[in-house]
């Protein structure tokens, strides 16, 4: 929690109003920890509460931000705007393009509207903490008899199950390791469900009078945009993203009952999370997406994996509300130890990933400065070769599974996390490229771009990670493709171009087919070869 002093009690005047500070991560009003607060703190003293989002571009430029999620975040933001209307509550946004002067310009707002208290959720990037902690600074030297907004600013944890900071080592140390950090964390976990994910409550309706009170009036005038300058899409890619990526009442809930109630389909493309014709499963625990997922999640032509990324990664649901519909297979207990081979245990360790980066972020900083965590690799020499990242970023390097994936991307804004591993691991290693240019490029395309995932991420694949895969395990394209895509399905669906080849050629065309046959199909010769340049790789890292 990061909170102003408690110098004086503030001034809870009856003319003053609450204002619930939404963030990129909190899109919801239900299970939101600052939001309940908020709401809580308003009706204690009998205040109007404001929902307030600020529009930021010079701050999704700084953080490579996909102008489909700032899509994705403007229909939802346009969507609760109604739901807070029926609750007599507006939503106000602003939009500033000087992300420096964010706190300046809150505070001002603040005492303009005569706010009693600003609250918010953490978020755990670097430059986001140094905005809040301005913002509680300037509050505490007001406060003291400075100049400047005197209200209360309190900013909570609940981007996590476990907020960063509480699973530690015995030498209260952070972890830099996941498996034993796993299980500290799945201990307290199981051991507090009510700390951890029990609904941490939503918002109350404002009385009627909030829809006359001088300040709230003309924000209830006030529309959410359609769309933000420089971040808005084509009317074929917003019909595209709202058909795969819907919002609105109860989308959240259905993508987990679907994931947990309902069976594996084969598709070697994504369907929305939201297709018809989904099955219910016999035993949900058994037969369903979840209970097959211990196997299923790593086969990229089915439909094994939940599709929840973009709705957790923007806040649309909250991670507890995702453990507590997961335990309700389970009788509300959560399994945990996924050396079972159950499905729910392994989707639930997956779900901890997201926590164990977020608390890597917060304990190495340095990770959201672009800094690798493991020093040792900050200076590797990576190469630079604008016609190797293009061809990757097209999808035409000749390694067909990568190719598949980088298509799916560009057309979804989505990647299976297996082509994820894969196409990083070719990136890093057989490519040589750097790092930070992949990563770049997913946050700029993917629905669910997260700092902390996607940083992690990459640097488990480029091995300069925490908890990375050791450098000198790369894996082979070949192999991967056969394990991942075995009848081949995907690579045929995002590749058509090889889609009349039979067998085990469509994973590596050029073992059985001569460049010219590979280029009258349309495809490309891979652009490196897997055995020269893994000794490249082996040698780079060892210097
Ligand atoms: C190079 C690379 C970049 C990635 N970038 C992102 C990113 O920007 N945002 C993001 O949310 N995930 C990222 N991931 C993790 C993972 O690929 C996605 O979370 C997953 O593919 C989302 O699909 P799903 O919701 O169907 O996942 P499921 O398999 O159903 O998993 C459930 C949830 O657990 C979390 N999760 C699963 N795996 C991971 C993981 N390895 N790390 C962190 N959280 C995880 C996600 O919130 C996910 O929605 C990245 C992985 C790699 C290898």
């Amino acid at each position: 929690m990061l909170q102003s002093s408690e110098l004086k009690p503030v001034k809870h005047e009856k003319d003053s109003v609450v204002v619930y500070w939404m963030r990129n991560k909190d899109l919801r009003l239900t299970d939101n920890r600052a939001l309940a607060h908020a709401s809580g703190v308003a009706k204690t003293h009998s205040l109007p509460l404001i929902v307030l989002y600020v529009f930021s571009p010079s701050d999704y430029a700084a953080h490579d931000r996909s102008p489909r999620r700032i899509d994705f975040q403007v229909r939802q933001l346009r969507y609760l705007s109604a739901e807070l209307a029926k609750l007599d509550i507006p939503l106000y946004t602003i939009e500033w393009s000087e992300r420096k002067s964010i706190p300046s310009k809150l505070l001002e707002k603040l005492e303009e509207w005569n706010a009693s208290a600003l609250i918010g959720n953490l978020e755990y990037e670097i430059d986001e903490l140094r905005r809040d902690t301005e913002i509680v600074q300037k509050t505490n030297k007001a406060r003291k008899g400075g100049e400047g907004w005197k209200g209360e600013t309190t900013f909570l944890a609940d981007f996590c199950v476990v907020p960063p900071g509480e699973v530690l080592t015995k030498q209260d140390k952070p972890y830099s390791v996941f498996s034993p950090w796993y299980r500290n964390w799945s201990a307290k976990v199981s051991a507090n469900p009510l700390d951890y994910i029990d609904d941490a409550g939503g918002v109350e309706a404002n009385d009627k009078s909030a829809r006359n009170h001088p300040v709230l009036k003309p924000m209830f005038e006030h529309k959410v945009p359609e769309k933000i300058k420089g971040w808005s899409l084509d009317a074929e890619d917003q019909k595209n993203m709202e058909h795969l990526w819907p919002v609105g009442e109860g989308v959240c809930e259905e993508v987990m009952r679907r994931f947990l109630k309902t069976k594996v389909r084969k598709q070697a493309f994504f369907e929305p999370p939201l297709h018809p014709g989904a099955q219910d499963a016999k035993d949900p625990k058994k037969d369903s997406k979840i209970g097959e997922y211990a196997t299923g999640r790593n086969n990229v032509s089915l439909d094994g994996t939940s599709h929840i990324s973009p709705y957790l990664a923007a806040g649309f649901i909250s991670p507890r509300h995702v453990l507590r519909l997961t335990a309700e297979l389970s009788n509300n207990k959560l399994p945990t130890d996924k050396s079972t081979g159950n499905g729910l245990a392994t989707w639930i360790s997956e779900v901890a990933w997201r926590d164990f980066y977020q608390h890597v972020l917060c304990a190495w900083p340095r990770v959201s400065m672009g800094r690798p965590f493991n020093l040792k690799y900050e200076n590797v020499v990576w190469e630079h070769n604008d016609e190797h990242f293009q061809a990757w970023k097209d999808g035409r390097t000749g390694f067909p599974i990568v190719d598949a994936a980088m298509r799916a991307l560009k057309a979804q804004g989505y990647m299976h996390n297996r082509c994820r591993m894969i196409v990083a691991m070719l990136f890093t290693k057989q490519l040589m490229l750097d790092w930070h240019l992949g990563e770049r490029y997913f946050m700029e395309q993917l629905l669910d771009g997260d700092l902390g995932a996607n940083n992690g991420g990459w640097q488990w694949s480029a091995s300069t990670g925490c908890d990375p895969q050791p450098y000198f395990r790369i894996f082979n394209m070949t192999s991967q493709s056969e394990k991942s895509d075995p009848d081949g399905d995907y690579i045929r669906y995002w590749v058509p171009e090889l889609k009349s080849l039979k067998g085990k050629a469509i994973h590596e065309p050029s073992a059985s087919m001569s460049e010219k046959e590979i280029l009258k199909l349309g495809y490309v010769m891979p652009i490196v070869d897997h055995a020269t340049t893994r000794k490249r790789a082996l040698a780079r890292y060892k210097e």
